[in-house]
């Protein structure tokens, strides 16, 4: 069993996750119930900024909402100094309520819509970050509208294929996300951005995927990025001032996972952007980098009841707990996995091997396969480590289950920051039918 941040067992067995006995936890606000470790989170965000203040670099980490956007989270990232990236309305408007500094945010997403551009050039965010041609003339024509020039970063696939999951890549060529490197469509882009009076080219930005464990694409990337820039600035004199190169920093989930430190990535992308801008002979633009993951991932736990057994025999037996694809669809998307134990007796033998069912119907709705566990009963919690990147953010209400609360620990306190939802929140947009339909 690997323990991550401050968890610990205490002397009655349990887990125990920031000095708060887990169990107890259940008792007050019931299961499922997502866990943050709070000076887990911390810990890592100091860790990005002192690789990045060891190695004298301007830069900014903007840690990716995507991964867990929730108001007190993001009041965190803003204790915590770092920037932030937000893909859509919602993140934005999370972001805002939280009162996050809005120069520090910058905007991404596919297809912003014109009024989330509008939203985000009122509220006159960082920078946005530009995906494709269509978005660029919104862009233009609102802030002309506004009377501002908008300053933006082009994103860049740039022809990589990091090795990670398939639908968790974004880098290769074949990608529904950003302008091509390789085909000419970045060079139109710069060329069209350079003659719109609504925007200003910040820099460049690329990311390449999800969970990756090696540097060699994040130092590919640099290195084709700036083979552009080069030519960038032969064509148009252009000189960037940030070459953001994405998140995507890979975290431990089970042994089968063997993370190199933050440091490490940093140092080899710095080593190259600093060989190559000064074969540029320009400065070492301004590094920014978007971890989402690698910041809120292995704080997270989530914690479940135990509930029904399936016993197939000389097959397979299951154990169902009383949430799963609807609190965190990663193992059903991607095949994603995870380690667990029973959180009110930690240290108890081990004494069969299950399979851990959630409560959808759906067959696929399986949350670990094999798992070696004591014999389970429903009086027990089940603990699901490093859950917190993109499970309550991908949560949802199929079969119309309410999302489970949140709750951060720290320094043996405990805060309630999103609260369980209801079955009235449930049929809260519904509107009944109108009584004279039928006639
Ligand atoms: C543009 C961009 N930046 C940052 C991230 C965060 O990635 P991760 O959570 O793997 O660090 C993602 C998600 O993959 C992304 O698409
Ligand atoms: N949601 C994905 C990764 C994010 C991809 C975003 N570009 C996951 O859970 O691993």
């Amino acid at each position: 069993m690997y323990l991550h941040g401050t968890s610990r067992v205490n002397k009655q067995g349990h887990l125990e996750i920031g000095g708060i006995d887990t169990i107890e936890l259940t008792k007050k606000y019931g299961t499922p119930l997502y866990v943050y470790d709070v000076a887990l989170i911390r810990e890592r965000a100091k860790n990005f900024r002192d690789t990045f203040a060891k190695l004298g670099i301007k830069a900014q980490v903007a840690y990716a909402s995507k991964a867990f956007s929730t108001v007190a989270m993001i009041q965190l990232v803003e204790e915590e100094g770092l920037s932030l990236d937000v893909v859509s309305g919602g993140e934005l408007y999370t972001a805002l309520q939280a009162g996050f500094p809005v120069e520090r945010i910058h905007f991404h997403g596919n297809n912003k819509s014109y009024e989330e551009l509008e939203m985000a050039i009122k509220h006159q965010v960082g920078c946005i970050v530009v995906d494709n041609f269509y978005e660029l003339t919104l862009l233009d024509e609102i802030s002309n509208k506004h009377q501002v020039q908008t300053p933006i970063l082009l994103r860049v696939t740039p022809g990589i294929e990091a090795h990670t999951h398939d639908y968790i890549l974004t880098g290769q060529e074949d990608s529904k996300f950003g302008f091509g490197l390789e085909n000419g469509q970045a060079d139109t882009a710069v060329e069209t951005v350079l003659s719109l009076s609504g925007v200003s080219l910040l820099g460049i930005h690329c990311h390449i995927g999800s969970q990756i464990f090696e540097t060699t694409g994040f130092v590919l990337a640099a290195k084709k990025m700036f083979g552009k820039l080069k030519d960038w600035k032969q064509a148009h004199n252009y000189i960037p001032e940030v070459l953001n190169l994405g998140g995507g920093f890979g975290i431990r989930y089970t042994k089968e996972d063997d993370p190199i430190p933050v440091a490490q990535y940093v140092e080899e992308i710095i080593r190259e952007v600093k060989i190559h801008a000064a074969e540029l002979n320009i400065d070492v633009p301004e590094i920014w980098i978007e971890p989402g993951r690698s910041m809120v991932g292995d704080a997270g736990t989530t914690l479940y009841s135990v509930g029904s057994r399936k016993e197939v025999p000389n097959i397979r037996n299951y154990v169902a707990i009383d949430g799963g694809m609807n609190d965190n669809i990663r193992p059903a998307l991607y095949q994603a996995k995870y380690e667990a134990v029973l959180a009110n007796r930690v240290y108890d033998e081990v004494e069969e091997t299950v399979s851990i069912a959630g409560k959808c119907c759906e067959s696929g709705d399986m949350l670990i396969w094999d798992l070696p566990l004591p014999k389970a009963n429903s009086a027990d919690v089940l603990a699901v480590f490093c859950t917190g990147a993109y499970g309550y953010s991908m949560a949802n209400n199929y079969n119309r289950i309410p999302r489970p609360p949140v709750i951060f620990v720290e320094n043996s306190e405990e805060q309630l920051v999103v609260k369980r939802e209801s079955y009235e929140d449930i049929v809260r947009l519904d509107v009944p039918l109108k009584a004279n339909v039928k006639k």
